[in-house]
């Protein structure tokens, strides 16, 4: 499990202080989708980075971040390398931001897999191939030769999905991974996280601002506004019976954040 405990982040820059989170705790179990649903400024991708141990180094941190029972306060810096890309991993809104344009698409889904194990190159490519079969990448053998320029923008997340998912991590932190994506490819981005959460049993933290995307995929829902958590229910009760005035503001409303 993933728990997060009264977690307070500040930013303090050029004598101006932003107090993103305010003291949320939340957790996310394995084989759960758990969504942040909040608008823009809200504090979703802090919680996400905190969780990473990616925040800059003039945030303020304070409260605990537990995976599986350990305080990342407690890991070195070695260790949280480690965990990153095994046991959690991140799935962000822009592929083309995070793929190197310069190297094939299964080079980089390779690199992570040698990264974190000590396999030959051979066993490696098997993996990757397997991997992007099972994130329904058609024809492995050939995309893994392909630059992310030859990918179709659902093909080249599916690539980041296939990377986050290659070391069978028990976590994945999906920061707003359809955003960028037209309707009908971000459908198909939601289903295969629905499949990698029940073949694999993986948790998954999917941030959105769009309650539709909520109500399509996720179990637990975590509602926040202004670095506060306002409600948090299983799915059906955030819809069907919501209790703070917030999150019925924002169903009666139904505005795309
Ligand atoms: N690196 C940073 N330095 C300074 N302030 C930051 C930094 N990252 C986030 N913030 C501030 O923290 C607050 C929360 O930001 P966060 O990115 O978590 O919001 P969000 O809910 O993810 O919004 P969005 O949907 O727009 O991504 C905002 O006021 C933002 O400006």
């Amino acid at each position: 499990m993933i728990k997060v405990e009264n977690l307070k982040v500040k930013f303090s820059l050029d004598n101006q202080t932003v107090e993103a989170l305010k003291g949320v705790s939340f957790h996310l179990n394995q084989g759960e989708i758990l969504a942040i649903v909040g608008e823009s400024g809200s504090g979703k991708s802090v919680s996400c980075n905190a969780i990473m141990g990616l925040l800059p180094s003039y945030a303020t941190v304070e409260g605990n971040i537990f995976i599986d029972e350990k305080n990342i306060k407690d890991l070195s810096k070695e260790d949280m390398r480690r965990l990153r890309g095994s046991t959690v991993s991140m799935v962000f809104q822009e592929p083309s931001a995070v793929l190197n344009p310069l190297l094939t698409v299964g080079d980089q889904i390779l690199e992570t897999v040698l990264a974190h194990k000590d396999v030959s190159y051979k066993e490696a490519k098997d993996i990757v191939l397997e991997t992007m079969e099972a994130v329904k990448i058609p024809d492995p053998e050939r995309r893994f030769y392909q630059y992310p320029h030859e990918l179709s923008g659902g093909l080249k997340q599916r690539v980041v999905i296939a990377a986050a998912v290659v070391n069978k991590p028990k976590y994945i932190l999906a920061d707003e991974p359809t955003t960028a994506l037209d309707v009908t490819t971000a459908a198909g981005i939601l289903s295969l996280f629905q499949d990698l959460k029940q073949t694999y049993n993986i948790g998954i933290l999917f941030i959105t601002h769009d309650l539709g995307v909520v109500a399509q995929i996720a179990d637990r829902v975590v509602v926040m506004y202004k670095g506060e958590i306002m409600e948090e229910g299983d799915v059906y009760q955030i819809f069907d019976n919501p209790k703070s005035d917030y999150t019925k503001k924002l169903l009666s409303s139904r505005v795309y954040l």
